[in-house]
């Protein structure tokens, strides 16, 4: 089958790869000219290597990434759907330009399938009547589905052919010429949706679920601090019973997804309340690790940490609502000390160096800042003179860290660990007050 990928960013191009490497005629449109050319080139973006592998393997298997779209007997669209803080919507903008697109391009018979996650009616309403510019009527002259998608970053290449996936059409037909393109190249099971608003909201219900289970976590991190204890411990022991199943604490939730979809499924609803609430404790837990922090150094005000991982979860190079960079931005937001060299340079608009209470320096051996508007720095000079180290994100790379030239470079030895994931005892063993949420 001719099928036309609208969008291969990360989703798209391990779709197109998925159907090309199944012996599809794959033709990915992008209308980033230079993503299209390093592919063509045969330069994935990805720190994935199975992906890098899996995206190689489909070009040798005529899987062509194009800057203008093609007609076809399927268009599948993954384009990205960021949430306006302004307006508290979702940014349907590029969902509408993509459609119009496929409109242009759209032949009677033809299968159109929404990947992107998007509101509860999306799919029904405003992504069909923008396809219906092509004269063409969704549903009588045209096949219409949502199938969202639900792969770990990290580990897409195995998730996103052995997951289960749900598909749901505008009406029957639509829904079986969608889970009879995927049925045969997708190990896990296909369910039907009744409708594609289900399968939409059916999406948005699973993050939200991690999203407010991961509050429960961070909740109870807190709790157990007031009491003295490991939360860690608690919540592993808790875990043994057969129907106790709570996530981890951590820095906060991060990523693109976690972070917004529960506004999405809350869109066109007054009632989101546990769920409205879990965003709430998961966006505090950067003051909770301040907190934790100024427990351990005082006021932070003239303090200098070095603030580890800016991606927004272990081992990926995605930034995008970090809680390391959101914990940067609390610290930033510190006042100086008055009298200080730092205060000075605050009401110089920082010409002359930091220019708030607390020095920063942020490290991440994955998150590319070429353009170097996140400010990364190596790791040395991170950690050099630092008062406290704080890992927020737990990379395979951090856990490798020798303790011991730490303690060489840093001015205290205080390590706070987010996410628990560096050797306390290794840590301790060097010197270190080791702190943990
Ligand atoms: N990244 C993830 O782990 C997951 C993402 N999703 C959803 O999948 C969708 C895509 O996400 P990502 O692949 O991560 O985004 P991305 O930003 O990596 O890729 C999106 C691509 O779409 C292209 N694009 C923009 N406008 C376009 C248009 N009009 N026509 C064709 N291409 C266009 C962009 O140039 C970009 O290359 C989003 O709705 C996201 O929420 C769902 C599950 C997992
Ligand atoms: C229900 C579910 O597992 N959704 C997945 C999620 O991918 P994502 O990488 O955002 O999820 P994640 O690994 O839970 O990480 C999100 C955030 O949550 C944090 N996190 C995660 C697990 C945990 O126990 N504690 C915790 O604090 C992470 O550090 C990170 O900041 O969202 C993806 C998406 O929708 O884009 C989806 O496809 C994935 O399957």
């Amino acid at each position: 089958m001719k099928i036309c990928v609208h969008g291969i960013g990360y989703i798209g191009l391990a779709t197109a790869a998925l159907f090309a490497n199944a012996g599809h005629d794959v033709v990915g449109y992008d209308p980033n000219e230079r993503l299209v050319s390093e592919l063509r080139a045969g330069n994935p973006r990805t720190t994935e290597e199975e992906l890098r592998t899996f995206v190689l393997d489909a070009l040798d298997n005529g899987f062509e990434p194009a800057d203008e779209p093609v007609e076809a007997d399927c268009h599948l669209v993954c384009v990205p759907t960021p949430y306006d803080e302004e307006s508290q919507m979702a940014d349907l903008a590029y969902v509408e330009a993509a459609g119009r697109t496929v409109a242009e391009y759209l032949r009677p018979g033809d299968l159109v399938i929404l990947e992107s996650t998007v509101p509860p009616g999306t799919t029904e309403d405003a992504f069909a009547s923008v396809l219906e510019n092509s004269g063409l009527t969704a549903g009588e002259d045209f096949a219409l589905a949502h199938c969202p998608e639900m792969v770990l970053p990290g580990n897409i290449t195995y998730e996103i052919v052995h997951n289960d996936r749900i598909i749901g059409g505008i009406d029957t037909a639509s829904t079986d010429r969608a889970v009879a393109l995927y049925e045969p190249l997708v190990e896990g099971a296909i369910h039907r949706a009744p409708d594609a608003t289900t399968a939409e909201f059916v999406k948005l219900t699973q993050n939200a679920y991690r999203d407010v289970n991961i509050a429960f976590a961070n909740e109870l991190a807190r709790v157990a601090h007031d009491y003295g204890i490991r939360s860690r411990d608690a919540i592993a022991l808790a875990n043994v019973h057969p129907r106790v199943d709570v996530l981890q604490p951590g820095p906060g939730v991060g990523g693109h997804c976690l972070p917004i979809d529960p506004w999405f499924l809350g869109q066109s609803s007054d009632s989101l309340d546990i769920i409205e609430s879990a965003r709430r404790i998961n966006e505090g837990m950067v003051d909770f690790v301040a907190e934790l922090l100024e427990g351990e150094v005082g006021p932070l005000a003239g303090t200098s940490v070095a603030v580890l991982g800016v991606a927004y979860k272990g081992n990926v190079d995605d930034s995008r609502h970090s809680p390391g960079l959101r914990f940067a931005d609390l610290l930033r937001a510190v006042p100086a000390a008055s009298g200080t060299e730092a205060e000075a340079t605050a009401t110089d608009g920082g010409q002359t160096g930091h220019d708030t209470g607390v020095d920063v320096r942020l490290h991440d051996p994955y998150v590319d800042d070429h353009d170097g508007s996140l400010g990364l720095v190596d790791l040395e000079d991170a950690l050099r003179d630092a008062d406290a180290v704080v890992v927020t994100a737990a990379h395979d790379a951090y856990r490798d860290i020798d303790p011991k030239m730490v303690r060489e470079l840093v001015s205290r030895p205080l390590v706070v660990d987010t996410l628990s994931c560096l050797d306390a005892n290794a840590w301790r063993d060097a010197g270190f007050d080791y702190v943990e949420v």
